[in-house]
């Protein structure tokens, strides 16, 4: 049976898309990584209370959690929740552990380095080839056990690092099941479709470790450029640090402040297309900081690759049925143009 990481495998990648920059040598942004205003439209950012936070934050403890998930997917496509249940120690000692993996010599990084038919390692973010200029950004990503690459970083001290991501991805894996039972409410899907979408037993999972490192001119440039993420949904832990915007129609480019102890829950593409589009998906995008660097870690939540994927008892569906595994190649070879190839 494929799993998540074999059908993220391809060849169109060049080490041009994986390489990170080596941070600690340089001392400006050299023109590869130099966006100029048309390549992305930093003019649209506006001025923004902190504490205006456009996306609803909900308390998972609150007994109306249900009904104001349904709300927040279908208007925005995005909420931040609060008493998620999921140990904060344990976020803090994962942002730690994934500080310390980024802190590593870039020679060291580069030992643990994403080839081109991989998924996991470190490296640039797969969406990098569809852009004209280099993000500022490194990555390391996993899917389940990491202990082969955390062997090579850290030889006699490697255990730290794997029950820290273990321990993670199985509170993420906890609170994704307990998300999408909570947001299926609000579709009238059969006995079948909600067997799908919550057994735990099939469902897949990939752990997203972004760094940014602070950056002398960030105005010119991008952390992670526009994207949606393409699973049924993904739970962000952003640290302390802003960064973090969405893309709302008539506003513009909008900060989603982070919130200490919240998790930012967003609707992939796979959603999307479930829900015929009822909930809509999310452009967003990760800015740069001139002082700080900023640490996330991001959980994609999906279903077994090889499963069928089609609108919930729809009787106008706007989407054709596929795979998994067929959607994920579409995206890895159109990226933002995968969901219009399978419009009806
Ligand atoms: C499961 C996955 C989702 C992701 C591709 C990946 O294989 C692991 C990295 C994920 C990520 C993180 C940064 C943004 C993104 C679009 C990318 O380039 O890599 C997402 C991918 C996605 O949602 O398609
Ligand atoms: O770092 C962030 O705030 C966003 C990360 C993200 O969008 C992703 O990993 O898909
Ligand atoms: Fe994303």
């Amino acid at each position: 049976m494929s799993t998540l990481s074999q059908a993220y495998r391809d060849d169109t990648i060049t080490s041009r898309h994986i390489i990170p920059l080596d941070f600690d040598s340089i001392d400006g942004v050299p023109e590869s990584h130099l966006w100029s205003p048309s390549e992305e439209p930093h003019q649209n950012i506006q001025t923004q209370d902190p504490q205006d936070s456009l996306i609803p934050v909900i308390d998972l403890s609150d007994p109306r959690a249900m009904d104001l998930i349904g709300q927040a997917c279908e208007t925005w496509g995005m909420f931040q929740i609060i008493n998620h249940g999921v140990p904060l120690e344990l976020v803090k000692e994962a942002e730690s552990e994934a500080r310390r993996l980024f802190a590593l010599t870039t020679q060291k990084k580069r030992k643990v380095l994403r080839s081109p038919g991989e998924a996991t390692g470190y490296g640039l973010p797969r969406i990098s080839p569809f852009f004209p200029k280099c993000m500022w950004h490194e990555g390391f990503t996993i899917m389940g056990s990491c202990v082969d690459d955390a062997k090579v970083l850290w030889p006699h001290d490697y255990q730290r690092f794997c029950d820290t991501m273990d321990g993670y991805q199985n509170q993420m894996k906890l609170l994704a099941h307990k998300l999408v039972l909570l947001i299926l409410h609000r579709l009238d899907v059969t006995t079948e479709e909600m067997n799908w979408a919550t057994s735990t037993h099939d469902s897949q999972g990939a752990l997203q470790l972004n760094s940014y490192p602070s950056c002398p001119n960030p105005s010119r440039t991008v952390g992670l450029a526009p994207h949606t993420d393409s699973l049924l949904l993904t739970i962000l832990h952003q640290s302390g640090t802003n960064g973090l915007e969405i893309f709302v129609e008539g506003l513009g480019w909008r900060l989603v402040c982070p919130i200490d102890g919240a998790f930012v829950v967003n609707v992939g593409d796979l959603l999307h297309i479930f829900s015929n589009a009822k909930f809509p998906v999310v452009y967003h995008r990760a800015m740069v900081n001139h002082s700080m660097h900023r640490i996330s870690a991001a959980y994609f939540h999906g279903p077994s690759v090889e499963s069928m994927l089609a609108p919930s008892s729809s009787s106008r569906p706007c989407f054709r049925s596929l795979s998994v595994k067929e959607y994920i190649s579409l995206k890895a070879r159109h990226n933002d143009k995968a969901l219009s190839l399978i419009r009806i």
